[in-house]
């Protein structure tokens, strides 16, 4: 894009990339002025500061980065001018097409972008059929493009599934597993926001450097986890899927998947956070009983990416499309008596 774009101009906003969230925004802006560096290219991410500082009706930069909602506010307060967008860049498109999430601030955006030259493109790992029947209705001449395998994990991640049994265990099998190999960076993801702080809790007790992000975090404690565990001030980093997709972490040598992923879709988001530019990496999926009838779908997320699993796991009973989200006991060995 910033070939096509040649040199910096005024001339309006020249392309836009939308991310699901703040933290992809930013590592997106921070990149493409990486990219961009030694030329004079105005690369902006359209932050609070910005919306307030700025007269956004005669706004002009080369690229503009933001997350949806703040685009659409900007679309419709304060009058930003998108129809000289030469590019527009969905990133993370079927999280973006998200029926009822999302995908109510897409529709503002692309009709803003009214240059009936535009090139539209959409990036994910994932792109179930629906969304790209959705993205179709969008697209002049589509040309699709499939790096590696579609909907496929990628094989330079060993990954293994470990049984824990019960909610009880998994925390055991966690102390374990580090008590005999630690090899940070380690990514652990959870299934809410509320886990995540009660897994942080308990890992506070061990001599483990650990951080945590969850979106009832501030922006800045958010952006303060992320630098930290960049940094290796933080060995561990505890997450909900809010840095799933598309976070370049340095080098993570582990995901924990602590709590079973509720699709195919986010298993392969967050493993895929190791195993980047041609490292290798490690994938650990823990499950309880509970997570038994939702195992064959990952299973063969696992077999088609080239590992190995338990032949009984692929004759389980196929459960299509159905999300797995199931009430969990909370994280925690206090004495029952304690919490009271
Ligand atoms: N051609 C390349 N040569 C070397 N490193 C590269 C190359 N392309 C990308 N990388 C590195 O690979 C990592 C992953 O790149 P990038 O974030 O673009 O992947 P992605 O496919 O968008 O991942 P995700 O699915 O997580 O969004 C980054 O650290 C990036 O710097």
């Amino acid at each position: 894009m910033l070939m096509k774009l040649r040199c910096a101009s005024k001339d309006g906003i020249r392309a836009v990339i939308l991310c699901p969230t703040r933290e992809l925004a930013t590592q997106t802006t921070r990149e493409c002025k990486k990219l961009a560096k030694g030329n004079k290219f105005q690369i902006k991410l359209m932050k609070k500061e910005l919306v307030r500082s700025t007269d956004l009706s005669k706004f002009s930069c080369d690229i503009l980065i933001s997350t949806p909602l703040r685009l659409r506010l900007a679309i419709r307060r304060k009058k930003i001018d998108l129809s000289r967008v030469e590019y527009l860049v969905l990133d993370e498109a079927d999280k973006l097409f998200e029926v009822g999430n999302l995908l109510k601030h897409i529709d503002p955006v692309v009709k803003a972008c009214s240059n009936p030259s535009i090139v539209r493109s959409l990036f994910s790992a994932t792109l179930p059929d629906f969304v790209e029947e959705l993205a179709r209705s969008i697209m002049h001449d589509a040309v699709r493009v499939i790096v590696g395998r579609k909907n496929t994990a990628s094989e330079s991640i060993k990954q293994k599934l470990v049984f824990a049994g019960s909610e009880e265990g998994k925390l055991l099998a966690l102390r374990q597993s580090f008590a005999e190999s630690l090899n940070p960076p380690v990514l652990i993801f959870v299934q809410s926001k509320d886990r995540a702080k009660e897994l942080y809790g308990e890992l506070a007790f061990d001599d483990i450097r650990a951080g945590v992000i969850h979106s009832d975090l501030s922006q800045t404690q958010r952006e303060n986890a992320v630098d930290d565990f960049r940094a290796g001030k933080t060995w561990v980093l505890i997450a909900t899927d809010v840095i799933a997709r598309g976070m370049d972490f340095k080098g993570v040598n582990c995901v924990i998947n602590y709590d079973f992923p509720d699709s195919g879709a986010a298993y392969i988001h967050r493993i895929g956070r190791t195993g980047r530019a041609g490292r290798s990496g490690e994938a650990i999926t823990l499950y309880t009983e509970d997570d038994i009838p939702f195992l064959r779908n990952i299973a063969n997320l696992m077999k088609a990416s080239g590992c190995e699993v338990p032949s009984w796991i692929l004759t389980l009973p196929k459960l299509k499309g159905k999300k797995h989200r199931p009430r969990r006991e909370s994280i925690s060995t206090k004495p029952k008596d304690d919490e009271e």
